[in-house]
Parts: C-alpha cells; structure tokens; sequence
C-alpha cells in the first residue's frame, strides 16, 4: 500500500468522526503515472467530503500525491427501506420528519435547504409538505399554482418536480383557505392521502415537513407516516426550546428515534466586522440537544438571505450553492443522513479496500 494510499484510510470523515477505512463500504484507488482517482461507496450521500476535509488533510494527501491529480468519486448505498405498510413507499429508503415544538422557528425552511443540500450529497430525494393548515412548500420551491398529474384513470398523482426534488403538498391541491377548516382526523387523512397515493418513486430520504407543535394531530401524524428519524428544529429562545423538549417527548412516545436538534437563527453575524451577536441566547438547541443525548445537527444563522432567498422560490442552497450558508446546510444534511445510518446499522461493516496501480 503507497503511503498515499496509507494516509488516505486513515482519515477522518469530519461529520461522522470515524477514519474512512471504518466507515467506507469500498475504497477503490487507481494510481496512473498522472494521477489518483479514488472511489469511495459511503453508507450515506457525502459528495462534498473532500472540501469538508481539513486544509491540513487536503494537503497530506496533495503532498502525498506528488504532482499527480487527485479525483474522488463517492457513490452511497443505503441499505434501510421505510416497510412495506403502503406500496406507494416501497423504494423509499428513509422519512425524515422535520418538526419543530412551536411555529415561525424556521422549520419549513429548514426542511426545503437540508432537502436540497441531501441532493447536492448525491442523494434521491422527495418533499412531503405536511403542514396541512399552513402548506409553505410551493411558494418556497417557486412552483406556485402547479398541480400533481393525474392520469386518466388513475388515483396516484405524478408530484411535482422542483430543482430536482420530487414534491407534493396540500398546497397544490385546495386552495389556501379550504384546508384551515378542517379537523383533525381530516387533515390526518389528507396527509395519508398524500403519502398513499403519490408516486414517489426510487427515493433516498422522503423529507416531511410536519406542522408546528406537539398537539393530537402531530401525535396522530407522527404515528401514521412510518418515521425513519424526526429532525427537531429550533430558535434558541427559552420559549421555542420549552417547545423543542415537549417535540422530542412526542417522538419519544411514538418510539421515533431523535436523529437530532438543528438551531435556527442560531446567531447573527455583523456584516461589517463578522462579530457573531447571540440575539436570542447561546447554545440553547446545544442544551436540549444534550439533555436528550441526541446530537446538534446544525446550527443556521439569523441571515436575510436565507428568507429572501425562499421567499424568491430558490432556497440558498440552490440560489448561493457555495456560500458558507449552503455548507452549512450541507453539514447539517451529512449529519442527519450518518444518524438515519447509525440508528439503522447494527456494526459497520469491515470495509473492502481495492488498490490497483496501472
Ligand atoms: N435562518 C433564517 N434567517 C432569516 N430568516 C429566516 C431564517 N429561517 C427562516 N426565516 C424566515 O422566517 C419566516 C418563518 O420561516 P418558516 O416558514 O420556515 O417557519 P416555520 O417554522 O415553518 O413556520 P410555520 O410554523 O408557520 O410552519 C420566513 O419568512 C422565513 O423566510
């Protein structure tokens, strides 16, 4: 084994904490006179794991490479299906609910960007606007007014495609006021309506986006769409964090695993100088994150661009892909996707390492 070969298995993928020839399902590295295309199968989507290295990483492997080109090529198998309690989600590998204890915490938000950036990870990924009273996902994804194919004769609507996201939401099928006079068992039964008779195809994560609060009808949602993981977001105010802890204790209670706490509006950073100015408290999502032994996913600061830019129908993600806002959606993204792994995998598996030189 060359010594790049060596340093390489010996990294640590940042996200996950773990060294590349723990976490990696095969580690296939072609050396050629000019250059090193390394190809890694990772339990989860992590495209952007080479700028997530460490500068000092990067230049091991630089100065290990000696002038030849180094290519990495990350591919993901996922092995997790959701069940086979509706036909509709048979190829859907993992839900992730996004929920959040109380409303305008930024949790839709926070479900369209971390939707996003498990795409630009590398995985298939579908949208489930599941806030029934209040459906935000169209105006968010700038698909406003469009509606779900229905083929003749047939029940199962064609979603809506959205920069590459499968989506569907009550949002395209009534109109704004109709949904608001529902009750609870209605909207529970839209939403499985919605689950049940969408062709949501071959999906990686179906990221739900759940409506705020921990009432009946979250309850009754909770235990109808077969939960992978649920994503608590939060602001750090004492407030919003009473309501984070009661979302964990629901989860809890329907035996959903807590993959963790994202805060939003974590901070705000001065555009002048970059001081961070911690408006609403500090570390709050870190407190609660600790209280219930989940870890903190993501930490997303008060920004004007994040709501300009869902209010504009392109999340950051999308709209500014290589700011330090989209890295950290991506982060948050890698994070979610190595607990979905963690929660569902017993013991890694011994990786396979196949070197050939030409
Ligand atoms: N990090 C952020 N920085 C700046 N603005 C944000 C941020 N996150 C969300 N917003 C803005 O805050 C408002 C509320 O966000 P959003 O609709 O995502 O909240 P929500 O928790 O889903 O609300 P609801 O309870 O109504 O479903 C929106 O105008 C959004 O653009």
């Amino acid at each position: 084994m060359s010594d790049f070969q060596n340093a390489l298995i010996q990294i640590v993928e940042p996200v996950s904490g773990l060294p590349l020839a723990e976490l990696c399902l095969a580690i296939e590295v072609v050396e050629t006179s000019t250059s090193i295309d390394v190809q890694l199968v990772m339990p989860f989507p992590n495209q952007g794991l080479w700028q997530r290295l460490s500068a000092q990483d990067q230049q091991t492997l630089e100065h290990l490479a000696a002038g030849k080109t180094i290519h990495f090529d990350i591919s993901h198998d996922i092995d997790a299906k959701v069940g086979e309690r509706l036909p509709s989600l048979q190829k859907v590998k993992h839900i992730i609910a996004v929920s959040s204890g109380k409303g305008g915490v930024g949790k839709s938000t926070t479900a369209v960007n971390l939707a996003l950036a498990l795409q630009q990870e590398g995985a298939k990924v579908a949208l489930l606007d599941a806030d029934i009273y209040g459906p935000s996902l169209p105006l968010m994804l700038g698909c406003e007014g469009q509606t779900p194919g229905l083929p003749d004769g047939q029940k199962m609507m064609i979603p809506i495609s959205a920069h590459g996201l499968v989506v569907n939401s009550v949002g395209f099928l009534v109109a704004a006021d109709t949904a608001t006079v529902w009750r609870g068992p209605m909207a529970a039964g839209v939403l499985q309506q919605l689950l049940r008779d969408t062709i949501w195809g071959e999906v990686d994560y179906l990221v739900v986006d759940m409506p705020p609060g921990t009432g009946d009808i979250q309850l009754t949602l909770a235990q109808v769409v077969p939960v992978s993981a649920a994503v608590i977001v939060t602001t750090p105010q004492t407030i919003a964090l009473a309501d984070a802890v009661k979302g964990i204790a629901m989860y809890q209670k329907v035996d959903v695993p807590v993959a963790g706490v994202i805060e939003n509006m974590s901070f705000h950073a001065c555009t002048n100088c970059g001081h961070h100015d911690y408006l609403f408290g500090k570390d709050g999502g870190k407190r609660i994150a600790d209280l219930y032994d989940v870890p903190l996913l993501g930490a997303l600061p008060l920004d004007r661009q994040i709501g300009d830019d869902v209010d504009a129908g392109t999340p950051t993600v999308v709209a500014q892909p290589d700011s330090l806002l989209a890295q950290s959606y991506r982060h948050a993204a890698v994070a979610t996707a190595f607990q979905l792994w963690l929660g569902n995998s017993e013991q890694p598996e011994p990786v396979a390492i196949d070197i050939s030189d030409d």
